[in-house]
């Protein structure tokens, strides 16, 4: 059974992911989102047939264990039968026996259940998040979406694993043992009846007060995690501004307000369980001093006042618990609901029905005419506003221009993440929109300026777009992208793990295994956004030869910060909101002295001589 530790840390992860706090959904809703669970279990019918089963059959021989007392205290105690006590007591240790077994396979059966279920509901949500297009993301913060893999997961788990279970062993006890109560003594169960709304009615009340504060501790805890996560992922940052002290003193007043929000939660609950054991118990000891009487009275004999008086018990316990677990469902309800709000997006809708690939061999040539775009959650906002440019086979193009004038957006449009608003956008004739995505992605090799790598090793690193490269094809790749020395010089060369997003990488190492794996993917269309980020004169100079051998006979885009890379370029075009304002190689801009020349002389550092300047 899954620990209340857990159980916790489920709640509490899945308040992080929801953000503060979301609301709580309506029963009506709470009880939509949980019938959508219903038919995930239909796909594993012999767990959810073996939970059901282990389930009731543990209910039921709980009910029965009652009715053996009876009859041991009425036919045995009572006639001073050795023989027929020793029958009983055999077949009680046989109930218990049973009990066990079927608690066992209940306890299996449900957990399995509980897993198979998180683990298909991972997998599906995952593959469908991977599939949601560029749109989505820009609207979703990443984490978010990760927490809701594992939070809101974890909480389905445990609500199928243990809520559920609970619910329904409870549900047969409750029921079960009020109808045996009135098999019993009809008399007292129509007393005992009467006595539960004035039982239950003041627990209620109670009860929602109490859930809302611990609703405020998880609040609390969630708070507190949140921001230990944050910093902790900031690390460097946090100790290169000497900031541990500050952010240990903010953790640890998020630690004592959660841990007094739980103490305050906790008094409540402690009182709450001290009124409902006054209340319940008071009221079994009243009915059983009214059964006593008739026992007395000869109306009713003493081993049904014990059965009744186990029953009793049994129904109370059962009551309970089912008033717990309500919350604990509904919790769960939000966190199905938050999942199936994922499944619910649109996966990319623009695959056209009849998509051909590009024809074979693709040359690369790219054709961009009058070109409109706005992003889909700026509309209003236009980034681009009419480009047009072209790239002839083989040809390298710079683009250059302020700081958000629109070129990393052409290569958004041109690998298929959104679609123009007006204009055409084609390579080799065809407009881009009637290509599938992943026809057109297989065609363009982007190196980006901020190198992902992943945690896995530097083959896996390099190999990440083609999965099924030889080590020799890899090796190949790094040593045309300048990487094979690095590589070989570290502790298990290729097979070497690379930390957390290549943070025990270099920034001049990362661009040259980015570079290494646009190599291996040998794309005709090369889309190149250079790195900022000052590289050491050594560094610089590998990067460049890696990028040169990169760029050879391939069409290249490259969003130009160099003044090499400039000067290499077959044709400079220059962006500025949204267009091509000027076109012309490095020496006639700079004759022309409009806008290129003012950033030629801002911008453009790296490995240019005055000579190579004179020259150009
Ligand atoms: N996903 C997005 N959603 C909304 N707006 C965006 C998005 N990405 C970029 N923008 C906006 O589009 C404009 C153009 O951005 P873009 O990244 O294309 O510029 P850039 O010319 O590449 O700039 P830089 O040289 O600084 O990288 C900017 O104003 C930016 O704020």
């Amino acid at each position: 059974m899954i620990s209340q530790h857990d159980r916790q840390a489920a709640i509490a992860q899945n308040d992080q992911a929801d953000g503060k706090e979301g609301p709580a959904p309506s029963r009506r809703q709470a009880v939509a989102h949980l019938r959508r669970l219903v038919p995930l279990l239909g796909s594993h019918r012999r767990l959810t047939i073996g939970a059901t089963l282990a389930l009731t059959a543990a209910a039921l021989i709980s009910l029965a264990l009652p009715m053996a007392v009876r009859r041991m205290i009425d036919n045995g105690f009572g006639q001073g039968d050795g023989e027929f006590i020793n029958r009983y007591f055999l077949m009680a240790m046989a109930l218990a026996v049973a009990l066990a077994i079927a608690s066992a396979l209940r306890y299996y059966f449900v957990t399995a259940l509980g897993e198979r279920l998180v683990a298909d509901l991972r997998k599906k949500v995952f593959g469908h998040v991977l599939s949601l297009p560029a749109q989505f993301f820009d609207s979703n913060h990443s984490g978010e979406i990760a927490s809701r893999l594992t939070g809101d997961t974890a909480q389905i788990k445990t609500a199928v694993s243990l809520t559920a279970s609970v619910a329904l062993r409870n549900s047969i006890l409750c029921v079960g043992a009020l109808g045996m109560m009135f098999v019993t003594s009809p008399g007292l169960s129509s007393i005992a009846l009467a006595v539960i709304p004035l039982i239950l009615l003041p627990l209620i009340v109670f009860g929602r007060s109490v859930r809302k504060k611990s609703r405020a501790a998880q609040d609390a805890l969630a708070s507190a995690s949140s921001y230990a996560s944050e910093i902790i992922a900031a690390n460097r940052t946090v100790q290169s501004f000497n900031a541990e002290d500050a952010a240990r003193q903010r953790y640890v007043c998020d630690v004592e307000m959660s841990y007094g929000k739980s103490i305050a939660a906790a008094r409540s609950r402690a009182c709450l369980t001290g009124f409902a054991i006054a209340l319940i118990f008071g009221s079994v000891v009243g009915v059983l001093w009214l059964g006593a009487h008739s026992v007395l009275a000869g109306t009713l004999s003493p081993g049904s006042l014990s059965q009744f008086l186990i029953y009793s018990v049994i129904a109370a316990g059962s009551l309970g618990s089912l008033s717990e677990v309500w919350g604990e469902l509904a919790q769960a309800a939000g966190a199905a609901g938050r999942l199936f709000e994922l499944l619910n997006e649109q996966t990319y809708d623009r695959e056209p029905e009849a998509s051909m690939p590009l024809r074979s061999p693709v040359r690369g040539g790219i054709e961009v005419s009058d070109l409109h775009f706005s992003y889909p959650n700026t509309p209003q906002k236009e980034i681009l506003a009419g480009l047009s440019m072209t790239v002839s086979p083989g040809e390298t193009v710079a683009l250059v221009g302020p700081s958000g004038a629109g070129k990393s957006t052409v290569f958004s449009l041109l690998l298929g993440f959104y679609d123009g608003s007006g204009g055409r956008l084609s390579i080799d004739g065809r407009d881009v929109r009637s290509i599938a995505p992943r026809d057109l992605r297989k065609e363009i090799s982007i190196v980006p300026q901020e190198v992902t790598i992943f945690a896995t090793t530097i083959f896996e690193n390099i190999a990440f777009g083609r999965p099924d490269a030889t080590r020799d094809e890899v090796v190949a790749a790094a040593i045309k992208a300048q990487a094979h020395g690095f590589i070989t010089g570290l502790e298990n060369g290729y097979d070497t793990v690379v930390g957390e997003r290549g943070l025990t990488l270099s920034g001049g190492q990362r661009q040259r295994l980015a570079i290494a794996r646009a190599i291996l993917k040998d794309a005709p269309v090369l889309l190149l956004d250079e790195a900022t980020a000052s590289l050491d004169a050594e560094n610089e100079q590998l990067v460049q030869e890696g990028l040169e051998q990169l760029m050879d006979n391939r069409s290249t885009i490259v969003i130009a910060h160099r003044l090499a890379t400039v000067l290499k370029a077959d044709r400079i075009l220059v962006v500025d909101a949204g267009r091509i304002v000027e076109q012309g190689t490095h020496a006639s801009l700079m004759r022309n002295g409009g806008l290129y020349k003012r950033l030629a002389e801002l911008q453009f550092k790296g490995p240019a001589t005055d000579t190579e300047l004179d020259a150009a």
